[in-house]
């Protein structure tokens, strides 16, 4: 029951919140429908009364106030509808935006990435597209409601035991409600699986990884693991769907037998003439209409549980995803105007949400203001972990890391990532506008063309928007619209354009910036970044890192960090660790004689 309250209570809010002038007429249209229902069986009494007493007058009235009252019924419903399907359609939209807000409510990314978390916020977001219906079902269910009371006391004036009849409305009600508790714990179960299937469709289907996959002939293989996800959910809701279906058609065969007993009672009281024919007519019009509004009220409560279900979903996530703007609980500090004394990590470990397994351990780094730090490793050493954490997107889970002696964990992390320039290794290939695709770097420039223009010019990619219609305002990608398409490196310098955008930056960051690139791009943008770190170095102190396989760029670096398996195995100059002959000094040898 609470989760009904809770639906009611949720969907009122949010369709008061949205416009309440127009929830308050479909309110009125949907009970004086409703209300008609029941006089209708009242009329039809009179009629029947007033016909075989010969009142033809009488009985005509009347047959023209049912025909009235049916015309209401059917017409009511269809008005309201109109007055809350735009309802519904906003109330949805708000919520989309609650749900955005809430998954970038938070700066760092371990709530976003727990499975618990994300689970419940694509249960949410797929639940969304029922806002209206389930808004429609709280209007009719209130409708309901009063019907019924209507109905029990025209019942009950007749023989106070005919009051059971609505009564045993509930017995299918509970079942129904016992059902779909049933129903809801499958899905919850079934809920990794559901998104783990559709990432394997998206991954099939979309433009990027189809390619790969065709190319590769992984095409059977993702079917396989589709069928397999798709086949572990169906046997567990199948199972459910059975348990919950014979539950509602117990529940509705118990109304069926009272329904029986009802007019045999009717019937007996007209035999010793207690009631007369007016009543039987009410009684057998009433509790056929009883049986459809039960049958009514019990998928309206299957869906108002959903949407209870939903409600509750949000609210957790509400709970778990502090707002934007909400205050922390230890005042935090801004962020540096400039770096004096430069980060430093102590003794930092980290392991990722939902895992016990250290991606990084024991970490100590010194990165002095002004410096530039490259990152090398072999594949998965840890190298863009230790990015993210110093970016603040993840906080250790051991150690800490250090901005000119202030624990970064003080430091407000929306301050800190506004002066952070980042190229991520996935970053985001955005099919938004050339302005918004560039502005997302700095928001307050966005519409500062020269400083858009000049963006895309430093990351040397002011040629695309030659090639995209509309230019700074064509679509990118062809995703949703008739944009244009860009090539992999032409994205890449795109990512990095928008990172060039920030003004002033502390810590500047690429993560195999060019791996899309070819040899005079990298190397054109190696020389424009060396310059860039050394401006912003001389102006604010900022530090660099830079993650890249490629030796012949990272040894222009003032230091070198060799990670393996999430351990700092060497560090120093290019000059150190060649002449140290370690693990970097093997790499070297290595990428040399493959580029010889
Ligand atoms: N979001 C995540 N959740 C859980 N584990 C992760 C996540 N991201 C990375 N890992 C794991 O952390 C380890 C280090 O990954 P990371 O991306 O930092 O390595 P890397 O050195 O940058 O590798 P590469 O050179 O391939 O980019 C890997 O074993 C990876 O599987």
């Amino acid at each position: 029951m609470t989760v009904l309250l809770l639906a009611v209570r949720h969907l009122l809010r949010l369709a008061w919140r949205c416009d309440r002038r127009r929830l308050l007429r479909a309110c009125a249209m949907m009970l004086l429908g409703y209300l008609a229902t029941p006089l209708i069986a009242l009329s039809l009494k009179g009629l029947t009364v007033a016909a075989v007493a010969g009142h033809t007058g009488t009985a005509a009235v009347l047959g023209l106030t049912a025909a009235v009252l049916l015309v209401l019924e059917l017409m009511m419903n269809h008005f309201a509808h109109l007055s809350y399907f735009e309802l519904g359609d906003l109330g949805e939209v708000e919520l989309q935006n609650e749900l955005l807000a809430l998954a970038h409510g938070d700066p760092h990314l371990e709530r976003l990435e727990s499975a618990r978390f994300a689970d419940a916020l694509a249960l949410v977001r797929e639940e969304l597209p029922r806002t209206r219906a389930s808004l429609e079902a709280v209007l009719q269910l209130g409708g309901l409601a009063l019907q019924l009371a209507l109905t029990a006391v025209l019942l009950g004036g007749l023989n106070p035991w005919l009051l059971l009849l609505p009564l045993t409305g509930v017995l299918p009600v509970l079942a129904g409600n016992r059902a779909q508790r049933l129903l809801d714990a499958a899905k919850e179960r079934t809920a990794t699986h559901v998104r783990f299937g559709r990432h394997l469709l998206d991954a099939a289907t979309s433009p990027s990884t189809a390619r790969q996959i065709r190319l590769a002939g992984a095409g059977p293989l993702l079917v396989e693991r589709h069928r397999e996800a798709w086949a572990r959910t169906t046997a567990e809701l199948r199972r459910a769907h059975t348990a919950a279906a014979a539950l509602r058609a117990g529940g509705q065969l118990a109304f069926a037998a009272a329904y029986g007993a009802a007019i045999w009672t009717v019937v007996r009281q007209a035999e010793h003439g207690t009631s007369g024919l007016g009543d039987v007519i009410l009684v057998i019009t009433l509790a056929a209409q009883l049986s459809l509004q039960v049958a009514t009220a019990l998928g309206l409560l299957a869906v108002l549980q959903d949407a209870g279900r939903t409600a509750r979903r949000l609210a957790g996530l509400r709970e778990r995803a502090p707002a934007p703007g909400v205050p922390a609980e230890v005042p935090l500090r801004p962020a540096p105007a400039a770096l004096t004394g430069g980060i430093r990590l102590e003794n930092v470990g980290f392991a990722y949400p939902g895992s016990t397994r250290p991606v990084l351990e024991g970490v100590d780094l010194d990165i002095p203001a002004g410096s530039a730090l490259a990152v090398v490793g072999e594949n998965g050493a840890g190298k863009s972990t230790l990015i993210k954490l110093i970016c603040g997107l993840y906080r250790p889970t051991a150690g800490r890391i250090l901005v000119d002696g202030v624990d970064l964990a003080e430091i407000d992390p929306r301050a800190w990532q506004s002066r952070l320039a980042a190229l991520f290794q996935d970053f985001a290939r955005l099919e938004l506008r050339l302005r918004d695709n560039t502005g997302i770097g700095d928001l307050d420039r966005i519409d500062d063309d020269e400083a858009l223009r000049a963006a895309l010019a430093a990351a040397d990619a002011a040629g695309i928007e030659a090639t995209v219609p509309g230019g700074l305002d064509g679509l990118v990608g062809r995703g949703y619209g008739d944009g244009s398409d860009l090539s992999g490196g032409q994205w890449q310098k795109l990512g990095l354009a928008r990172t060039l955008l920030r003004r002033e930056p502390l810590l500047l960051t690429l993560d195999e910036p060019a791996s899309a690139m070819d040899a005079t791009a990298e190397q054109a943008l190696f020389e424009r970044f060396a310059r860039l770190v050394a401006d912003s170095g001389a102006r604010t102190g900022a530090v660099s890192l830079l993650v890249s396989h490629r030796f012949s760029t990272v040894r222009m670096a003032d230091r070198i960090v060799v990670l393996e398996h999430g351990r700092v195995r060497e560090s120093g100059t290019h000059a150190d660790l060649v002449a140290a002959g370690g693990l970097y000094t093997e790499l070297y040898a290595l990428q040399a004689r493959i580029y010889a």
